[in-house]
């Protein structure tokens, strides 16, 4: 998944790929990119002898490739296309440079050549950013190349003439394809295998990523030298005002020049790595010109009107279990699908090409597969399942969220209004009305706490407590990591009746788990369980100021001195709008509210709890901690 961010920048793009080669659409066409192909009508008769290396005459030929095309474009008033990618590939030994044979006398003379040593392979890529300004066609062209080194077998005459007779070598570069019957005449590939096929995918989406997302200052830390960066790095990138899906935009960070003139904050790098070297039409330009760019594209506000898409593409196709179908490591064609979920095979296609391109399957031409994360978090009987958890999205908030122009002006909750039916009926009913719908929602929890349980866990030193209360705890995920963490602490989960009498079927099995304790009854009510460390996780945010008026006087109550209570908890940062996950629930309108980490630090200091720490832990939950007065305080 790491490379969808970067090729995803190009999905608005039209992207012609100036190739005939059907490798190269192949290639391209296997990591998502959607192109056009219009092959060049570029000769490729360069005078070999004028560059002073071989990687320069294969980098001329793939601009000159692309440039063709572009033009060609352009001229014919076919719409301008914003991108053209065009490549050479060449193989070189000694001082020669083999391209395709003309003929099997001349396949025969390169294969020969070859036999029993090692060549290098380069190809040259040329990406052209077209624009069209009055008329006229503009061109910026990153180029750069990939060496890949070969080395052949001893080849006798009778195996070199069977393979130029299998007719393989003729379209090939040097007269052999490595991906076929060639692959057998190899001894050691070093370096990128794809760049021997005739496109150096990697160091392309590398490219890609420093166009599309150059290093800013505060971001370096996270883009791993030599690598395409992280998603993580793309996301940190693509949600601040960096973001851009034109890369001019970024031309401090990249080594751009306009018609051989370095632009102000160009950087300057060496040849091999690449270089843009921008091809106009027009005379140079002053300086004011250079720095106008079209207005950056738009790409975050695209993907979150594209949002609510994805989100119910995901929704059907865990509701109609897809990915329960296409589980242990099952590949089906989307009429197999059609066939086993029930559903029309026009619609189920589309459904599983929407999950292959938000990276939830794989396609290929045998058919379609859980990716290892749809394996890991969407097949339903997983032990990280969010299954049931999507589910309720589905079933219960994509409803509320239908309604939320109505919950914003009325600033209430629309549970009425989406399903006819008030808040508390409706989770009762929606959550404990069949044995099966309370089994899913308490699966959903479960599994979503276990995501969270082992950073709240860890997130602050509890050796000093001897007992815990986990109120509100349900299965006990996060009492269970407490006790593996600490295995003297004796831990209670205090929960409501109906939760406790469906706990048993989640407890971990083993002789050496330490046991905990279910206590039945309602913290509001009844008489909690002594301890000396109170938890509440995910409970204050969804209560009204009364009831946790109510809850923390109670716990303030039984508190001894160093007693402490223990909150899991999105904190928002003080500007209240971070993180988005947190900040978006608040929209659902329920009677509590999401807060900062100083607002959880005054909360706990009226109910007496102070030296509060908190803790972000990075994990969707949080930690804050606050321990009861002393009476020294
Ligand atoms: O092991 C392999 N080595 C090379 C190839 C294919 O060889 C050709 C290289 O030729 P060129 O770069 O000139 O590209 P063309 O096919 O002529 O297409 P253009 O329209 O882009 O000029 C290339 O197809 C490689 O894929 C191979 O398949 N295996």
């Amino acid at each position: 998944m790491v490379l969808n961010p970067v090729i995803g920048k190009l999905v608005s793009k039209r992207v012609v790929l100036a190739s005939a080669s059907p490798r190269r659409q192949e290639i391209l066409t296997n990591v998502g990119l959607r192109f056009e192909v219009v092959p060049s009508w570029f000769k490729e008769t360069l005078e070999k002898s004028s560059f002073a290396a071989p990687h320069e005459y294969a980098i001329e030929t793939a601009k000159q490739k692309a440039l063709e095309v572009a033009n060609r474009m352009h001229l014919k008033h076919l719409r301008t296309p914003d991108i053209v990618i065009g490549a050479d590939t060449i193989v070189t030994v000694g001082k020669q440079i083999l391209e395709k044979p003309v003929d099997k006398q001349d396949a025969y003379k390169m294969l020969s050549r070859l036999s029993g040593k090692e060549h290098s392979v380069f190809t040259g890529v040329a990406i052209v950013h077209c624009s069209s300004k009055d008329n006229h066609l503009e061109t910026e062209v990153t180029d750069f190349y990939e060496e890949t080194k070969v080395k052949f077998a001893e080849l006798s005459e009778e195996l070199l003439w069977e393979y130029i007779h299998s007719g393989e070598p003729m379209d090939k570069a040097g007269g052999y394809g490595i991906q076929a019957l060639g692959g057998m005449l190899v001894e050691y590939v070093h370096g990128d295998f794809l760049n021997v096929v005739g496109f150096p995918l990697n160091h392309f989406c590398k490219k890609l990523a420093e166009l599309y997302y150059p290093p800013l200052k505060h971001t370096i830390q996270h883009v791993k030298h030599d690598s395409i960066p992280s998603v993580e790095t793309f996301e940190n990138l693509s949600d601040g005002e960096s973001d851009s899906s034109n890369p001019m935009q970024h031309k401090s960070a990249n080594k751009l020049e306009r018609n051989g003139v370095p632009l102000p904050g160009a950087i300057h790098t060496p040849v091999n790595s690449g270089s843009i070297k921008p091809v106009c039409t027009v005379a140079v330009e002053n300086q004011s010109e250079v720095m106008e760019y079209p207005a950056k594209f738009p790409s975050k506000i695209v993907e979150l009107m594209d949002g609510f898409r994805a989100s119910k593409a995901l929704f059907v196709a865990s509701k109609l279990k897809v990915f329960d179908l296409l589980k242990d490591k099952c590949i089906l064609k989307a009429v197999d699908v059609a066939n086993k979920i029930e559903a029309s095979v026009c619609g189920t296609e589309r459904l599983l090409d929407a999950c292959a391109s938000l990276g939830l399957l794989e396609k290929t031409h045998q058919g379609y597969s859980n990716t290892d994360s749809a394996n890991t978090y969407l097949v339903s009987d997983r032990e990280y399942s969010l299954h049931g958890y999507i589910i309720h999205c589905n079933d219960r908030l994509w409803h509320l969220f239908t309604h939320l122009e109505a919950a914003v002006k009325e600033g209430t909750m629309q549970t009425h209004q989406a399903f006819g039916k008030e808040t508390e009926d409706l989770f009762q009913d929606s959550c404990y009305h069949s044995v099966e719908a309370k089994q899913r929602f308490m699966t959903a929890m479960h599994n979503l706490a276990k995501l969270t349980a082992r950073d709240v866990a860890t997130a602050f030193d509890l050796s000093p407590f001897r007992s815990v209360c986990d109120l509100g705890g349900c299965t006990g995920v996060l009492a269970h990591e407490l006790v593996q963490k600490y295995p003297i602490l004796k831990v209670t989960v205090f929960d409501l009746p109906d939760v406790i009498a469906n706990v048993s079927c989640f407890q971990p099995s083993g002789q050496h788990i330490t046991p905990v304790m279910f206590t039945a009854g309602d913290f509001f009510k009844d008489n909690l369980p002594e301890a000396d460390l109170y938890i509440l996780s995910l409970i204050l945010h969804d209560l009204n100021d009364e009831k946790i008026n109510i809850l923390l006087s109670k716990i303030s109550g039984i508190c001894k001195p160093g007693s402490a209570l223990l909150l899991a908890e999105i904190v928002l940062d003080e500007e209240k709008t971070h993180p988005p996950r947190a900040v978006l629930q608040s929209l659902s309108m329920t009677e509590g509210k999401q807060r900062s980490g100083l607002e959880y630090k005054q909360l706990l200091e009226k109910y007496g709890f102070t030296n509060v720490q908190i803790k972000i832990t990075g994990n969707i939950l949080d930690a804050i901690l606050g321990f009861k007065k002393t009476s020294a305080h």
